[in-house]
């Protein structure tokens, strides 16, 4: 164990010895989906290999990425700022919350692309192409592993999940971040923050990123694990906390944040799928039992994504929706 700390007041606990899970969608499907219901109850947390997104999907959208972010600030600022849509620098959400980080956040619907890819690129045709084909790609793969994690569950309606971010008025979004490297910002030590420890407040957040290092998450214990960026093809999968709710607990929304330790700038491009604002959000009925009854109140994605930017990103918002051992609510089955 290595101790190190990323706050001089604080001591913190770092241990960069546990090897994540990495599940390989290519092996046996009743193995693979075990092996994910097993990640997500330990760590809310694994790597997928062989995820079937083309690379040159990727490679393009990459491209469209490293292109925007390596223009003057002037012009970049034409696309922001965010709120919470759009170009952001150092601002993260709406409460003032700072990071050492440059992003776009993006709605995926198809208009909503073409409109701000306007104000994005010089070439607005070949920038909403490549953020359409990404999200359609990405898409395809958060519904084959929420597939794969409902069999695993053993839940009875095959795409229980998935049909939630297939939805054509599905809320998700596509979010991508840009880290300066240590040496533009003068090697901090300890290393500065630059995406604040949070838990992502959807389903699925499916990420990739350009191989630096940076990213960590945290275990129940409050001990920090860095995420090493390999292989560099995978895509990373994180519990967001309507999965949390949904499985009664049993997965994990797991916190994590971005630290700014390299030589090299990190680019990372994030998909957080959601179901559209007026879906209700329960527990799976399967999952709750008279000796687990369910742990939160059932509330709309739109309540709860109100309540999430009416908070700080560190903030615990599924405390706000917890139920209480007497409440008559938790014996009502989901
Ligand atoms: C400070 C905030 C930024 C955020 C909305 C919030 O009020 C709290 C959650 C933040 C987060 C974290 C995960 C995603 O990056 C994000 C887009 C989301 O849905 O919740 C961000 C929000 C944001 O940057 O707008
Ligand atoms: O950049 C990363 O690796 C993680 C970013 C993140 O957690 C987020 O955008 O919510
Ligand atoms: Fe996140």
């Amino acid at each position: 164990m290595v101790i190190a700390s990323t706050n001089p007041m604080k001591i913190e606990k770092i241990r960069e010895d546990i090897e994540l899970p990495i599940i390989d969608l290519h092996s046996d499907r009743s193995q693979a989906s075990l092996q994910i219901v097993k990640a997500c109850e330990q760590y809310g947390f694994f790597k997928v290999l062989n995820h079937g997104v083309p690379q040159e999907i990727i490679a393009r959208m990459e491209e469209e990425a490293q292109g925007f972010f390596a223009k003057p600030g002037s012009e970049k600022q034409r696309a922001g700022p965010a709120n919470p849509y759009g170009y952001g620098c150092k601002n993260i959400g709406l409460k003032g919350d700072i990071g050492e980080v440059e992003y776009l956040l993006l709605q995926t619907n198809t208009p909503f692309i073409s409109h701000k890819s306007k104000c994005i690129s010089t070439d607005p045709n070949k920038f909403s192409y490549a953020v359409i084909g990404y999200v359609e790609a990405v898409r395809e793969l958060a519904c084959e592993i929420l597939d794969l994690m409902w069999e695993g569950l053993g839940g009875p309606e095959a795409s229980a999940l998935s049909g939630l971010i297939r939805d054509a008025e599905s809320d998700s979004l596509l979010r991508l971040n840009h880290y300066p490297s240590a040496d533009v910002i003068d090697h901090p030590s300890p290393p500065k923050i630059g995406f604040g420890e949070h838990t992502d407040p959807q389903i699925l957040t499916l990420l990739r990123s350009n191989g630096v290092h940076g990213l960590q998450i945290s275990l129940e214990d409050g001990v920090w694990v860095p995420v090493n960026p390999y292989p560099e093809s995978a895509f990373f999968v994180n519990v967001g906390d309507v999965l949390q709710v949904m499985t009664n607990g049993r997965f994990l929304s797991v916190r994590h944040r971005v630290v700014v330790n390299s030589y090299n700038s990190r680019l990372s491009m994030a998909y957080f799928a959601a179901p559209s604002l007026d879906v209700k959000i329960n527990c799976l009925s399967e999952l709750a039992t008279p000796q687990k009854p369910p742990l939160y109140r059932s509330f709309t994605w739109g309540e709860y994504k109100k309540a999430t930017y009416m908070r700080r990103l560190g903030d615990s918002r599924l405390n706000l929706f917890k139920l209480q051992p007497d409440d008559e609510k938790r014996d009502s089955f989901c």
